[in-house]
This record gives structure tokens, C-alpha cells and sequence, in this order.
């Protein structure tokens, strides 16, 4: 295996919070308990899971915002927590949504005022602002003012202000959040030049499709811990055994998923509304042969398709965090 760029061992992270006006009540929140994985130069690393996972939690530590409380990392072989200093230098990290940019100046004088602000040198400056406008994109429109831009553009201008000074290693987090498909497509095709020019890229993202297209490798996280890494083709495969039941019903009837659950046959259940629909998404162990069980637990219910398919990645994601 190539040098390892990022490496985190055993990072850990607790958030002390305190809630109530009189009588303060204090909590401790393991954001991020145990968590250890590596990329290595020139990969791209997905770090999936729901909301509150832990993945921005993951990342702030990594790029030096937040000590870890556990554990440790370290970033181009740099200690995250005794040398802050020579990670910055070295990594660019974007976070998703679209502030921190000057609305009323153009794409381009964005570029130029945080290339003075990172201390690029002005030698440099103009050629690798031009660089990094055509590797986003952005070209043609940059000497328009950025409130004229679409979120998706706003984002890839953002990836350009990362890369400014060169890093070694990019961090994004939940680059395409709010960005429509057709701008998400595009982003996704910078990520990937990015990635064919060198860079390494660490992304955190909820979208399974998008991890799926776009990570050399990929670890799922959940309530704070890794449940799963691999790439996407190893987690697609943990779950190629058995197949995959969907249903449309009109009024699920209560108790039906946890009696689902409950089946022997089962792996897991997911429900998804769609519409006036509820998609019910069930994954049968290998060999089972549930559609008959089902149609015993939905008997009475309205229901429409029911269809049977291969398990994809995102089958592998519900089953996996829903273990955790
Ligand atoms: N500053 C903070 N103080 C207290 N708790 C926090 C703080 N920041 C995050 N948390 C908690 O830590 C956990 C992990 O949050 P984190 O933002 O890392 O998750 P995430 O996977 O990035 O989620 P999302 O996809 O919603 O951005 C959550 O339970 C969150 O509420």
C-alpha cells in the first residue's frame, strides 16, 4: 500500500453541553468514540452515515478546529494535536453550504482576495487562480459577481478558494448538501479531476449514490463509530446474499415493520414515503423465501408494486447503521 496521508487511530471526541436556565443539567456527547481508518496518497475516502454520525465531528479533528479528547491522528505524518501548525499549511478543507464568500465580488476577486490572505505569493497567484478556475469550471463565469451563481458554482468556487495554497489533501464536507442534481453531476466530475491531478481528497457525505460513484474506498460510520469500511463493491457484496423485497403500501398498518423485524427471514426493513406511498424495503436472509410471509404480514393493507431486486450500496448502508 502507498504512504498513508491520513491516518486515524483510535480518535475519540466528547462535547460537553449543559441545558435548563435554573437547574443546569450537564451531558457529556460521545460524538466520536474509537474511530481508526487510513487513506493513502492519492485516494479518494468517503466517510458516510445519517446526521449526527460523527463525521463533521471526524474531520474538524483532523484538520485541527477541534483537539480529539481520545486517541490520536495524524495528517501527512504530522501529530493533528502537537503540530496544528504544519497540518494547516498543508491541507485545504471546504465545508458544505455556500457562506463565506463576497457576494458582490466577482468570482475571480473572490480568488484573488483569500489568494492575499493565504499569503499565495501575487507571482503565483494569477496562474494558479486561472488553474484552479478552469479545473472547477468556473472559467467563463468569473467575472461575474457571485451572487449571480447557483449554489452548485458557489461550491465549486469554494473548492477553488481550498485549493489555493496547494494542499496536499482535501477535506470536504457534504460538498453537494443543497445542490441540484444536475449541479451535484458537476461537482462530482471537479472531485474526480481533482483527484486524476494528484490530490487527496477525504469527503464526508450522506448520499450513498454519490459515495458510490465517486470513493476509491469508504467507511460507514454510525452513532460515532465505524461499522464498515471497505470499497464500494466489498460493502455492496456483504449484502449480495439474499434478495431484496419493495413494496408500495397505502396506509402501513402499525406493527407490521416490527413484525418484519421479528421474522427469522429477515436481515432488515426500511420504510421510505414517497409520494402517497410507503416504500417498504425488505432484505431476505439467502434461501428465504419470504414474498409469501410478507403478503401474510400485509394482509388486509392496501399495497401496490412489489418488485425484487439486487442489494445496492444503499441497502448495504441502512443494514449496516442499523445495526450499529
Ligand atoms: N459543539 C457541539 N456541542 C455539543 N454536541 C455537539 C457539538 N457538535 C456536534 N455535537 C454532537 O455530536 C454528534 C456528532 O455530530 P457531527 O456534527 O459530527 O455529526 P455529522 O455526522 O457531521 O452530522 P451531519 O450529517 O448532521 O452534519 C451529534 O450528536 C451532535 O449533536
Amino acid at each position: 500500500m502507498s504512504e498513508a496521508v491520513v491516518e486515524a487511530r483510535g480518535l475519540g471526541r466528547t462535547y460537553k453541553t449543559s441545558k435548563g436556565l435554573l437547574r443546569r443539567e450537564s451531558r457529556t456527547v460521545e460524538a466520536v468514540k474509537d474511530v481508526s481508518f487510513t487513506v493513502a496518497r492519492g485516494e479518494l475516502f468517503g466517510l458516510l452515515g445519517p446526521n449526527g454520525a460523527g463525521k463533521t465531528t471526524t474531520i474538524k479533528m483532523l484538520i485541527t478546529l477541534l483537539l480529539p479528547t481520545s486517541g490520536s491522528a495524524t495528517v501527512l505524518g504530522q501529530d493533528v494535536a502537537k503540530d496544528p501548525q504544519a497540518v494547516r499549511r498543508r491541507v485545504g478543507y471546504v465545508f458544505g453550504g455556500d457562506r463565506g464568500l463576497y457576494e458582490r465580488l466577482s468570482g475571480l476577486d473572490n480568488l484573488r482576495y483569500f489568494a492575499e490572505l493565504y499569503g499565495v505569493p501575487s507571482r503565483e497567484s494569477r496562474r494558479r487562480i486561472a488553474e484552479l478556475l478552469e479545473l472547477v469550471g468556473l472559467s467563463d463565469r468569473a467575472r461575474q459577481r457571485v451572487e449571480g451563481y447557483s449554489r452548485g458554482m458557489r461550491q465549486r468556487l469554494h473548492i477553488a478558494r481550498g485549493l489555493l495554497h496547494r494542499p496536499e489533501v482535501l477535506f470536504l464536507d457534504e460538498p453537494s448538501i443543497g445542490i441540484d442534481p444536475v449541479g451535484a453531476r458537476e461537482l462530482r466530475a471537479t472531485v474526480t479531476r481533482l483527484v486524476e491531478e494528484g490530490t487527496t481528497v477525504l469527503l464526508t457525505t450522506h448520499y450513498m449514490f454519490e459515495a458510490d460513484e465517486l470513493c476509491d474506498r469508504l467507511a460507514i460510520i454510525a452513532n460515532g463509530s465505524i461499522v464498515a469500511e471497505g470499497t464500494p463493491d466489498d460493502l455492496k457484496r456483504r449484502v449480495a446474499t439474499g434478495t431484496v423485497f419493495e413494496v408500495d403500501v397505502y396506509g402501513l398498518p402499525d406493527g407490521v415493520v416490527e413484525g418484519l423485524r421479528r421474522d427469522a427471514d429477515v436481515q432488515s426493513v426500511s420504510v421510505e414515503v414517497r409520494g402517497q406511498a410507503q416504500i417498504l424495503t425488505v432484505h431476505a436472509r439467502p434461501g428465504a423465501e419470504i414474498a409469501s410471509t410478507m403478503l401474510g404480514h400485509l394482509e388486509g393493507s392496501r399495497f401496490g408494486r412489489l418488485a425484487t431486486r439486487e442489494p445496492t450500496l444503499e441497502d448495504a448502508y441502512v443494514e449496516l447503521v442499523s445495526l450499529a
